[in-house]
């Protein structure tokens, strides 16, 4: 079987989200109402309980067949692989590493047909591969800027296959590292926030751990979110008076929801150490995009190599929950004000860096973002219909302050997490080189995200764009 792409729509099984009565917590809406939302009709492959996350924990090991990928990935743990390019990696690290990148080499380059029968084990196959392809790929001595990096064939050519039938990139993308990445701690007891772990795929350490599992954690709050836009959607469609109201109480709920996905956001302190993040575990995320290197694929349909040539690492801007909660509300990426990072004349026609990150999402996951666009019977249109201090626009007003101040707590973390490290890196690295450091007062440095933003002008830009979206005067 293989995955439904964002044009191929499937019957909705009775457990699908879509299919489902109103929340419980609006006692007064009709069960009967009929689901007229613009969302209904196709198979987005997201579960009632678990939102983008699957229902239940993912394979973790790929049938016989395909037993030397695992192995090559179980491999890494006994090269104790080294980031290529870090300041403590040494020659040994080097030759150690090598020794397991010929192994990738000389692996055969099997067929994928038997796993296309199974979206379980093809999502394994992704993170599999993908995994091996950054540790391949990070774990040597970058090569000058403007050489290629090359992909060998046993890896690119089924990487390539695999990621076609999941209608995903060929790369390491956030559902590898989460949604396709989680455990059950007590497996007697159902998914939920308190219940859930993510495996460490590069680092081994807890805190490569805790950076997944807390994203994991938001997905699952975020499935009320989810049941919270169709019910609205759908109440958007009949548009009266006590659609209005009911709609009001939604979007109530909805900055709760959000606030709640702030406060799990934050825990992130609790278990990732910044320096850890910073120096252990990100580096293996890196894509090509903004790198200066292509990464060449080999064996692959030249067409298909172009198309995998420049692109980003995995982020949790690749988080559909987030990209719902945009379109949903009706944030508009696209106006810039002053502060956007890329020049004002290239803006509209450009896609988004939200937009651009879709092609990372599950093919199923890009469609209900675009269907969630298309809808005939937006909220944010509703809500300027209604008169100024209404109490649906004090409402949509909370909900978008809510998703403000989700990121304003981001913005605090990545300060934590990568501004400040790379600035102590820099400060290290100079005064071991003997300089006197001093950093001119409004003067910053130029630092990427693993999705190739400038990420502090870009961050600010979103927060700003979420800003403007609110209605009323007083917010
Ligand atoms: C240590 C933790 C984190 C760090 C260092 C971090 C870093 C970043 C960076 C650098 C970007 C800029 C885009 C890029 O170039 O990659 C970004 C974007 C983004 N991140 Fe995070 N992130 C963290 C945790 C999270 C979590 C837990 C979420 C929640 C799902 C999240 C959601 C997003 C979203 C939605 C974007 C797109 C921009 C936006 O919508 O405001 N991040 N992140």
């Amino acid at each position: 079987m293989s995955s439904p792409g964002p044009s191929t729509p499937r019957q909705l099984p009775a457990n699908h989200f879509l299919s489902l009565p109103r929340p419980t917590f609006l006692t007064s809406a009709p069960a009967t109402a009929p689901d007229v939302s613009t969302l209904a009709g196709a198979d987005y492959d997201v579960d009632v309980r678990t939102g983008f996350m699957p229902p239940s924990p993912p394979v973790t090991r790929l049938p016989e067949e395909f037993a030397q990928w695992e192995l090559t990935l179980g491999a890494t743990l006994a090269a104790e692989l080294q980031v290529g390019d870090k300041k403590t990696t040494t020659e040994k690290d080097w030759e150690r590493a090598e020794r397991w990148r010929a192994t990738v080499r000389n692996l055969p380059t099997l067929s994928i047909a038997s796993l296309r029968s199974s979206i379980l084990l093809l999502r394994r196959a992704h993170q599999v591969l993908a995994s091996i392809m950054h540790f391949y790929v990070h774990s040597a001595p970058p090569p000058p800027p403007g050489e290629s990096v090359h992909i060998p064939a046993p890896i690119a050519v089924p990487l390539i296959g695999v990621s076609h039938e999941l209608g995903v990139t060929p790369v390491l993308t956030y559902a590898d590292t989460v949604l396709w990445n989680w455990t059950l701690l007590d497996p007697s007891r159902p998914v939920a926030v308190d219940n859930v772990s993510c495996g460490s795929l590069f680092s081994g350490t807890p805190s490569e751990m805790h950076f997944y599992t807390v994203s994991a954690q938001i997905e699952l709050r975020g499935v009320e979110a989810l049941d919270i836009m169709r019910s609205s959607l759908d109440e958007a469609f009949v548009g009266d008076a006590l659609a209005v109201r009911r709609i009001s109480a939604y979007l109530d709920r909805l900055a709760i929801v959000v606030d709640d996905v702030t406060r799990l956001m934050l825990t992130m302190f609790d278990g990732c150490v910044p320096a850890v993040f910073f120096n252990d575990v990100r580096p293996w995320f890196r894509g090509s995009a903004g790198s200066g290197r292509r990464w060449v694929y080999e064996g692959v349909p030249e067409e298909e190599a172009e198309r995998a040539a420049d692109l980003s690492g995995p982020s949790a801007g690749q988080s559909t929950l987030v990209h719902a909660l945009d379109v949903f509300l009706g944030v508009d990426h696209t106006t810039h004000g002053p502060s956007a990072s890329t020049p004002q004349t290239s803006l509209r026609a450009a896609p988004t860096f939200l937009e651009q990150m879709e092609k990372y999402m599950p093919g199923p996951h890009q469609a209900f973002i675009h269907n969630l666009a298309s809808s005939a019977h937006a909220i944010r249109p509703l809500v300027l219909g209604q008169p100024q201090q209404s109490t649906l626009h004090t409402s949509y007003d909370a909900a978008v302050m809510a998703l403000k101040r989700f990121r304003d707590a981001h913005i605090r973390i990545v300060t934590v997490y990568i501004v400040s490290q790379r600035a102590h890196a820099e400060r290290a690295a100079r005064e071991a080189r003997g300089e006197v450091v001093v950093r001119k007062v409004g003067e910053k440095a130029d630092i990427r995200g693993t999705g190739g933003t400038q990420l502090v002008p870009f961050l600010k830009e979103t927060r700003a764009a979420t800003l403007r979206t609110v209605v009323g005067k007083d917010a």
